[in-house]
């Protein structure tokens, strides 16, 4: 892929997080986004992944370094340097954020049709035909039966609520998608159909991601380039064929030859 050096979406740059006084959870991690590309973060469990995935959404604010963002009337914002406010409006215009466990990105008490529904509200559409009908094929474009529109998500399979987390994600069209271990948990066949159905999605969207993930496998059929993270360390970044098929560090060896479970 060729990239307009201007044209990145997201750039880290020198990233460091601390929690309290403990331990560095992540450190000077850098790299770029572009539009379009899916970049994986793996590594072992408390590496760093999810922190450096929560300071790129906001959620941490990092001890060093930043986080900027492109917009879509093409400016950059310091994504820790604006305001809340601004901030959650990116998060609900130009973001999704997928979390690993879809109770936690779903409200639960509201029906599959009103969950999806409600990040169109939260831009304005309030016409309750229009909502319905959007809400009708988003399912259908996540493979679940629009009848179900009025369920719960707690009447739902795992691997259904996860694709009705997905649904309402991309409902208003984020350019930026974050998702955390979006398919762990789940049957291995569940989590194959899945990763199709992301992948298919993020490549008709044109959708720029990040994923989280312990699993290369993910990593390997999703991402363009990954990131190798171990104690908070970015240890290797590369494209993902090169990182997988020759990697240069040592860890990255021990994980792609499976000495080491991440
Ligand atoms: N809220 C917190 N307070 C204190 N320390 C934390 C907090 N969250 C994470 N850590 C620590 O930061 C380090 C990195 O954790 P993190 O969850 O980012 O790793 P991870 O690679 O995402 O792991 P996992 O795959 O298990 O979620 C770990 O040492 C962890 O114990």
């Amino acid at each position: 892929m060729m990239h307009d050096k201007a044209q990145a979406l997201l750039r880290v740059q020198g990233v460091g997080h601390r929690f309290g006084d403990g331990l560095w959870a992540v450190q000077d991690a850098s790299f770029e986004l572009y539009p379009g590309e899916v970049l994986a973060v793996v590594g072992e469990s408390g590496s760093g992944k999810s922190t450096l995935l929560g300071c790129l959404a906001g959620r941490h604010t990092p001890t060093r370094g930043s986080v900027h963002y492109r917009s879509r009337d093409g400016r950059w914002v310091d994504v820790h340097a604006i305001g809340e406010a601004q901030r959650r409006l990116l998060a609900r215009t130009e973001w999704g954020y997928v979390e690993q466990q879809a109770s936690d990105g779903l409200r639960m008490s509201v029906s599959a049709g009103g969950n999806i529904g409600e990040r169109l509200m939260g831009l304005g559409e309030r016409h309750f035909g229009r909502l319905r009908a959007e809400a009708c094929q988003w399912m259908t474009r996540v493979e679940l039966d629009a009848a179900r529109i009025d369920d719960l998500p707690r009447e739902f399979s795992g691997g259904m609520r996860q694709r009705l987390q997905i649904a309402r994600n991309l409902v208003t069209r984020p350019r930026l998608v974050l998702m955390d271990e979006p398919t762990s948990g789940l049957d291995v066949s569940v989590q194959a159909r899945l990763l199709d159905l992301i992948r298919l999605l993020v490549a008709r969207l044109h959708l720029s991601a990040i994923i989280v993930t312990h699993d290369l496998g993910v990593a390997r059929l999703l991402a363009h380039r990954t990131v190798v993270m171990r104690r908070g360390h970015i240890v290797e970044h590369g494209l993902t064929d090169r990182v997988f098929d020759d990697p240069q560090h040592e860890y990255t060896q021990l994980l792609v030859s499976s000495v080491v479970t991440p």
